[in-house]
């Protein structure tokens, strides 16, 4: 078989590129290792964390439900349906990725792809039959896979990845998340809000590094009051299996005397590398970067003609929003268009409770730039919507340059913080100003007003403050 392009790894950076090339006339096939298409995100990663995450904030929700005058017995928890519920969730999006390729026309090829040479793509399949494709064009979105700490075996029962936490039969009593990234956050809420202890130990001073400090301290204090415990500045140099679980060696992060911690489940979530394996990318000759990243140039060209690279597998950030762009405009430019992505607008969510959201720079960035910005803030305690939904905790926060008042960073902590971040990342993509936030009529009552509030806040002028 011959195609004009051959997508490696159907995740959201490469379902998407296949789909846009099929739209712009491009015979194109597609080859996944996985026997379901839709990557990490929607088998392991991005969906069904979010179908435990609402299920968890559900069940605790309605604990309070009294509050609000509803009668119901108090909630009981049946964690091996509530993991079939998540999993029926990632079964209708897989299966949605499946019917879209189809409709689009899209050759689909379950096995393991080894680029052969530049235009020849071979499958091996899992039963060890091969076939080799050939191709004009070749994206490479085989994504990334968890970075393993040197000596800790993951076995994912007790000592898990991000895998295992979607998977824990029971619920922990004592969980121990490495790591106070994105994952250790997510995931660490889903057990806490089912009722497990959750210790995070995070190597730097503060959690959620290259989000916004502020952001990041406020929303600490609220997983504070979630019950989450943290030990910052620590690093986490030894986990040992016992007989019910395992104990972890930590020391502080710049040296000291060592203290060990007892959990029942062990989450490493300390981040996630590019995964290129067995991919022949020695033999045809694709540079890697000195972080194992494929290196692309701007139009996510490998140095060999003829073969791309897009998501997690090269540089940025590892969000699939991120790769599903990049997959629009490396097909884009493959069908001879000018296809395009703006690293400056890519807005980037913590979907715990509250939310946490941001999209732009940060202050500390802005400092470290030298850049004089104008900051304006609202907290969600004096919006109205939030008040009588009692869900008062977390601020908006925009900054917007001193001289022009262009806006170049939206950060919240808050209700809906993932919704509402699309407003000001559509105001940043159009060069919105501060003023310009702040003279767009918002319906009341809602909690996008807070958004509005903080832009006029940035001139002093806030009226519910
Ligand atoms: N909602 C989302 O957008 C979402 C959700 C899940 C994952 N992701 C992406 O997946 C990737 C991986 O997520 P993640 O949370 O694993 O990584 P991360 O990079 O977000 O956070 C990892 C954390 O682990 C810490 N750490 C590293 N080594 C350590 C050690 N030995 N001891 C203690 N702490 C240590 C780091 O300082 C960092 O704070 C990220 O790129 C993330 O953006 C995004």
């Amino acid at each position: 078989m011959s195609y004009d392009l051959i997508v490696i790894g159907t995740g959201p950076g490469g379902y998407v590129a296949a789909i846009r090339a099929a739209q712009l006339g491009l015979k194109t096939a597609v080859v996944e290792k996985r026997k379901t298409h839709g990557g990490t995100c929607l088998n392991i990663g991005c969906i069904p964390s979010k179908a435990l995450l609402h299920a968890s904030h559900m069940f605790q929700d309605a604990q309070h439900f009294a509050d609000m005058g509803i009668g119901v017995s108090a909630p009981t928890l049946d964690l091996a349906k509530m993991l079939s519920f998540k999993q029926e969730g990632v079964e209708g999006n897989t299966k949605g990725v499946e019917f879209l390729l189809k409709k689009n026309k899209i050759d689909a090829f379950i096995g393991h792809a080894r680029i052969a040479a530049v235009g020849q793509v071979e499958v091996t399949g899992e039963d060890g039959s091969n076939q080799m494709l050939e191709t004009k064009n070749i994206v490479i979105a085989t994504g990334s896979d968890v970075t393993r700490l040197p000596g800790i075996e993951i076995d994912e029962k007790v000592i898990v990845s991000s895998t295992g936490a979607l998977e824990l039969e029971s619920v922990p009593k004592r969980l121990v998340v490495i790591g106070a990234g994105v994952i250790g956050l997510e995931l660490g809420s889903v057990w806490r809000r089912l009722g497990a202890e959750v210790t995070v130990v995070e190597y730097l001073d503060r959690i959620l590094p290259g989000m916004d400090g502020e952001v990041a301290k406020n929303f600490q204090r609220i997983l504070g009051k979630q019950g989450f415990q943290f030990k910052l500045g620590s690093k986490v140099t030894g986990v040992e299996r016992t007989a019910n679980g395992a104990t972890l060696t930590v020391e502080p992060a710049a040296g000291g005397t060592p203290e060990t911690i007892e959990a029942d489940v062990v989450l490493v979530a300390i981040g996630r590398v590019p995964y290129t394996q067995g991919l022949g990318l020695d033999h045809v000759g694709v540079q890697l970067d000195n972080r194992g990243r494929i290196q692309t140039d701007a139009h996510f060209s490998t140095n060999i003609t003829g073969i791309y690279a897009i998501g997690d597998v090269i540089a940025g950030p590892m969000l699939a929003h991120k790769a599903e762009d990049e997959g629009v405009a490396v097909a884009e430019i493959i069908a001879g268009k000018a296809g395009h992505v703006n690293y400056d607008v890519i807005p980037s969510v913590v979907y715990t409770f509250p939310e946490v959201a941001s999209v732009g720079k940060t202050e500390e960035e802005l400092k470290a730039a030298g850049i004089a910005y104008n900051a304006g803030k609202f907290p969600f305690t004096a919006n109205g919507r939030a008040k009588v939904n009692r869900t008062t905790d977390g601020f908006v926060k925009i900054l917007a340059d001193a001289s022009t008042d262009k806006v170049l960073g939206v950060h919240i902590v808050g209700p809906e913080a993932g919704n509402l971040i699309h407003e000001a990342a559509i105001a940043m993509e159009f060069g919105a100003s501060s003023e310009d936030m702040a003279r767009t009529c918002h319906a009341h009552p809602t909690l996008a007003e807070a958004v509005k509030e903080a832009a006029l806040a940035v001139e002093k002028r806030a009226i519910h403050m």
